[in-house]
């Protein structure tokens, strides 16, 4: 199991170090207990209130850390093979509350910017993006399949 009751998925708070000349936030060194491999990373810009959902993954982890603004991160589990089969998440994590969170393949996520400002999200994804067959399954946001209203 884990700090979000859906097994795969690991919260790790993040070190932010400030001073008088800035901050610097740890994410992640490949000599980190459990470090899943690496495939690429890149950076997403989410407009306030905008909610992007639902996606899932078959084979690759993602890691996510939103490093300005604020996120709802929601996961929905429905692997038949899980404990948790059925159960939703949700992790509030950005600015002020610095996470970085691991989502094994399998489990839905989606997330929306909170408050009024865009959320800037750094992915670590274990997978290179493959453009002829992304490995990424959609949904709507509003999907009656999936039991969480945004
Ligand atoms: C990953 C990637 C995407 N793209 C293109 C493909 C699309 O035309 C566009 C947006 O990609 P996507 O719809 O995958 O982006 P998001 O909707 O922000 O979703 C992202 O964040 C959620 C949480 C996920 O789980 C997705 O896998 C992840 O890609 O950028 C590229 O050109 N290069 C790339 O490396």
């Amino acid at each position: 199991m884990s700090e979000a009751g859906i097994p795969g998925v690991v919260v790790t708070p993040l070190k932010l170090v400030a001073n008088e000349f800035g901050r610097l936030m740890e994410v992640q060194r490949r000599d980190d207990r459990d470090f899943p491999g690496f495939g690429q990373v890149y950076v997403t810009q989410s407009f306030p209130g905008i909610v992007k959902a639902w996606y899932r993954h078959t084979l690759q982890i993602d890691q996510l850390a939103a490093i300005t603004g604020l996120v709802k991160l929601v996961l929905y589990d429905d692997r038949p093979d899980s404990a948790a089969r059925g159960r939703v998440a949700e992790i509030v994590m950005g600015e002020l509350a610095p996470r970085l969170v691991r989502i094994p393949p399998g489990v839905w996520h989606g997330f929306k910017a909170l408050g009024d400002s865009s959320a800037f999200l750094l992915h670590l994804n274990s997978e290179p993006y493959d453009f002829g067959a992304p490995d990424e399954e959609r949904r709507r946001a509003d999907d009656p399949s999936i039991p969480f209203a945004w």
